[in-house]
């Protein structure tokens, strides 16, 4: 768990403001639906909040359209219902009502002739990359989350834990068909993690990049072809570091590349690189190991040298909906790490000697957030 900084015991609770016990009483509410000022801000409110009351709906409508791969069918030609159906094995009025659901998300759309035809956001089901594979693999958390009182509690055994057995440590995944279906999932949603990771930082200074954790290279295959001079080596645990070999070589990067195994936990990290880069590693382990892990890049970074963080992150004073109501829910179910602030991950940068801490303003909350620091010279 990361520190939290919570207020500390409050020993005379304030009254809730007068504006929210209004909100509360019905008499206000059927007052305020008929004031012509009020009456459209009255409607928002209950419509965002009926959302967050289906939202779980909304999310198995998901999980159907992309276990059915109902947004593969359709991205190869538009279909009336009756052709789903047939392709998905299930009665034609069950899936009315599934296509008509996902209709009303905006993820369908009717064509002229009553087919059924993806909208420009059901088209990102089909093609963003690794998107249905998080879904799919939702069902998981899904059941996690099934009771959300003894989830908070922690008086759960979540399964998610189980799913990703690599962050225990390396006896975990001595299997490497385990570790390749893991890691598969990861290095598919690299690309988006990656270009904006990219799009944040400038490592034209740099020499020698090392990414710890880097999993099969999905994130260096993308640094070897916006930096063509790069040298680059990836450090991950001894099953699934050797998986990048294959990646390198048809990317044309063996040349470049050296691939090192090892875990984080046991070993020093190896020396050589004038950039360390982190990308989606530090919420999968305690405040105890990151602060090891920090200290172990410290100790390989030449002075001046760099350190890049990228993952998603919560909102801290400013909580968001990406990093604070989905990744923070994840890392708790896995059991292992915990999503982190941009500001908290500066202050474990700032307590390991790093200077020079930035934590740019993400683009994409939900795809990734960075922050850096320079070891002084
Ligand atoms: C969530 S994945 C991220 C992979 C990759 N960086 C990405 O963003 O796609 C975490 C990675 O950390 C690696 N890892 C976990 N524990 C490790 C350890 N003790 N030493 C080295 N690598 C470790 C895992 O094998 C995995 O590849």
């Amino acid at each position: 768990m990361a520190d939290v900084d919570l207020p500390c015991a409050v020993t005379r609770p304030r009254k809730s403001s007068r504006l929210v016990r209004l909100a509360a009483a019905p008499a206000f509410q059927r007052w305020a639906s008929r004031v012509p000022l009020l009456r459209r801000i009255v409607r928002n409110e209950g419509e965002a909040l009926f959302d967050l009351v289906a939202g779980f709906c909304h999310s198995q409508i998901l999980q159907a359209l992309v276990k059915f791969d109902i947004p593969g069918m359709l991205l190869e030609a538009e279909l009336p219902a009756r052709a789903i159906a047939a392709r998905c094995q299930a009665p034609v009025e069950r899936i009315a009502v599934l296509l008509q659901a996902a209709q009303s998300l905006h993820l369908l759309r009717r064509t002229r002739d009553g087919s059924y035809a993806l909208t420009v956001r059901g088209a990102a089901l089909a093609g963003v990359p690794g998107l249905s594979g998080m879904i799919a693999h939702h069902d998981v958390l899904y059941r996690d989350l099934a009771d959300p009182v003894a989830f908070f509690r922690g008086e759960t055994d979540p399964e998610l834990a189980a799913f990703w057995p690599y962050v225990f440590g390396a006896g975990a995944v001595e299997d490497p068909n385990t570790a390749a279906t893991y890691s598969a999932l990861m290095a598919d949603s690299q690309s988006l993690v990656a270009a904006d990771t990219l799009a944040t930082i400038r490592l034209s200074g740099v020499k020698h990049l090392m990414d710890v954790g880097g999993g099969t290279g999905a994130f260096l295959e993308a640094v070897g072809a916006a930096y063509p001079a790069l040298q680059m080596t990836l450090f991950d645990l001894p099953a699934v570091a050797p998986h990048a070999a294959n990646r390198f070589a048809a990317a044309d990067l063996a040349d470049r590349t050296t691939i090192q195994s090892g875990s984080f936990r046991d070993d020093p990290l190896p020396t050589g690189a004038d950039a360390i880069s982190l990308v989606r590693v530090l919420y999968d382990h305690t405040d105890d190991t990151v602060r090891r892990l920090l200290t172990a890049a410290y100790t390989a970074l030449p002075p001046g040298g760099r350190i890049i963080i990228s993952e998603p992150m919560t909102g801290g004073e400013r909580p968001e909906r990406a990093g604070d109501a989905y990744f923070a829910l994840y890392c708790m179910a896995m059991q292992t790490g915990t999503a982190r602030s941009q500001d908290q991950i500066a202050a474990l940068l700032g307590k390991t000697g790093f200077q020079n801490v930035l934590t740019p303003r993400a683009k994409r909350p939900f795809i990734t957030s960075v922050v850096t620091g320079v070891k002084p010279a």
